[in-house]
């Protein structure tokens, strides 16, 4: 088995078991997933590519409790996220899950400290100090925490945004085009703080991209097409990822 081998379903840190999702009814319904199965290792850095309209968003919401599934399963760290109530998903979502998205999702009326601690607050739970200290630390927010979302640059707003994904350990933080919004200078950051949060902190991060150079970041490479699951990329690198994306646009 090599070290980035996909982990069996049942040890993953978040699975997709044969996953559909139709959207719409009769002539105008779209299998935007169509029997997807996957499992997203923990401690791993995993990207999702694939065209557009492929299924990445969808699979991604699906996997985190944004969205559900016409049928199929997903699980979370061994447990059945399918069929849960929404309460119960919201729950999931504000424990669980973190969210680093492509527009920051911060909240403008509240400072970047406030910003980061905000989902911990909402679920009475401390931050834990010191995880707090070292992540304001990495993500070199120290002179700007009193700041509120608008006095800072893109790429500090998506560090503030990292910081609340990750200060709250989380089983997965998702990741929907983290570097989308930034210039190649501030992406390299924000996507160099993702694989170390993996390899110093242990985090499972899922990430979907349409960027070779970003998911040259990560340990795995899942690539999708037409709603399934069209081949695995271990040890990407931009070359090999590069090809493989050309090769999926090509039929043979
Ligand atoms: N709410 C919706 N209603 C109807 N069809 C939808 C809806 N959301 C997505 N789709 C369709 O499902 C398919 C998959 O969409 P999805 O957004 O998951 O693809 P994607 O790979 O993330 O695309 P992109 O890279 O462009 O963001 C597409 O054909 C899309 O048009």
């Amino acid at each position: 088995m090599t070290p980035h081998a996909p982990p069996p379903i049942g040890q993953a840190a978040v699975a997709a078991v044969d996953l559909v999702k139709v959207y719409g009814s009769g002539d105008t319904a779209v299998r935007a997933l169509d029997g997807v199965s996957v499992g997203f290792g923990r401690a791993e850095f995993t990207a999702i590519m694939g065209s557009s309209g492929s299924g990445k968003s969808t699979l991604m919401h699906c996997l985190a409790g944004l969205d559900t599934a016409t049928s199929g399963r997903v699980l979370l760290g061994g447990t059945e996220l399918t069929g849960q109530s929404d309460r119960t998903l919201t729950r999931a979502r504000r424990d669980r899950i973190g969210f680093v998205f492509q527009a920051f999702n911060l909240l403008p009326q509240l400072t970047a400290a406030q910003n980061i601690t905000l989902p911990l607050d909402l679920a009475g739970r401390e931050p834990d100090r010191d995880l707090l200290a070292h992540l304001v630390d990495v993500l070199g927010l120290g002179q700007r925490l009193g700041h509120r979302p608008s006095e800072l640059s893109g790429g500090q707003q998506q560090r503030v945004a990292l910081a609340r994904a990750l200060v709250s350990r989380p089983e997965v933080v998702f990741a929907d085009e983290p570097t989308g919004n930034l210039d190649s200078r501030s992406g390299a950051e924000v996507l160099a703080i993702l694989r170390d949060s993996v390899r110093d902190l242990g985090q499972t991060v899922v990430m979907v991209t349409h960027d070779p150079i970003a998911a040259a970041y990560a340990d795995r490479v899942v690539l999708l097409a037409d709603g399934r699951v069209a081949g695995e990329i271990d040890a990407p690198n931009q070359g090999s990822v590069t090809d493989a994306l050309r090769e999926l646009a090509v039929p043979a």
